[in-house]
């Protein structure tokens, strides 16, 4: 089990671009933590600061610093940030798409010998029977829901300590998304992981971590419990529309009239 912490972050785009401006976030070990807020907010931009993504993106940080087991991480290369066990599964569903389920799994199983490659690729595909079933097609084919499955199963063969997922939700089917959050809870308790979730699907959330963070033109907005932030009317109106009269026209009413940052 590992634990991250990310204290007073500011990253910025191009020189000019101040998309994180003081984050502070921390996962226990074990711990499930929600990352949620609007569009535009900065998850995606923390998911690839944590990452050690930021200069594919021209990001830089700032200032601040994020440790992984209490080890600087600020600056680290992607590749470090793996090989001390954290893997983003990144937005947008990034599977090769032109190879094959297998090979997909195959190319994300590089670290390991090739016993346990077999051994967690029989894991995924008992796990998934989907994938099995589908695992000699290019995974371009997949349905938004397998492609998931996909890269969840090819984030298992990272053997990941530390699972950043970045909206697994985003265009799945309701069904679906209950589908992938369920799985990621059987993951994390298994493995013991510590994960990071981040949704714009509060609600979808709210069904599997223990915290949530909102960030808003990013800043921290709100951070607590799930249970706290499921009985705070202004988390609950502002982000799921669910205030006392309901219904989406009236939480982007209330959006307009309420400043946070
Ligand atoms: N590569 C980039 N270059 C310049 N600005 C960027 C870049 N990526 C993100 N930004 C800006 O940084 C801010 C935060 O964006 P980010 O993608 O982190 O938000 P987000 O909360 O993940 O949003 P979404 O839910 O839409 O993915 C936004 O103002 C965005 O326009």
């Amino acid at each position: 089990m590992a634990s991250l912490n990310v204290e007073n972050l500011k990253v910025v785009y191009r020189g000019v671009i101040l998309a994180l401006n003081g984050v502070s976030l921390r996962a226990e070990p074990g711990e499930a933590v929600g990352l949620l807020g609007p569009n535009g907010a900065g998850k995606s931009t923390l998911v690839r600061a944590i990452a050690g993504l930021l200069h594919q993106y021209e990001g830089r940080v700032l200032d601040g610093k994020i440790t992984l087991n209490g080890q600087d991480i600020t600056h680290a290369s992607a590749l470090k940030v793996a090989a001390l066990g954290l893997t983003p599964i990144l937005e947008g569903r990034p599977v090769f798409r032109y190879l094959t389920v297998l090979e997909n799994l195959t190319a994300a199983a590089h670290k390991l010998s090739p016993a346990r490659a077999r051994a967690i690729t029989e894991e995924v595909f008992a796990r998934f029977p989907r994938l099995y079933e589908r695992r000699r097609e290019q995974a371009g084919y997949l349905s938004g829901g397998e492609q998931q499955m996909l890269l969840l199963g090819m984030a298992l063969l990272t053997e990941p300590r530390v699972l950043v997922v970045d909206e697994p939700s985003l265009g799945l089917a309701p069904i679906l998304v209950e589908e992938v959050m369920r799985v990621l809870g059987e993951l994390r308790r298994e493995k013991g992981l510590t994960l990071i979730l981040v949704e714009q699907n509060a609600r979808a959330a709210f069904s599997l971590v223990e915290r949530v963070y909102v960030l808003e033109q990013g800043r921290v907005a709100f951070e607590g419990s799930t249970q706290v932030a499921q009985s705070d009317a202004d988390v609950m109106e502002f982000y799921l529309g669910a205030g006392a009269s309901g219904g989406f026209a009236e939480a982007k009413r209330y959006r307009r009239r309420k400043r946070w940052v």
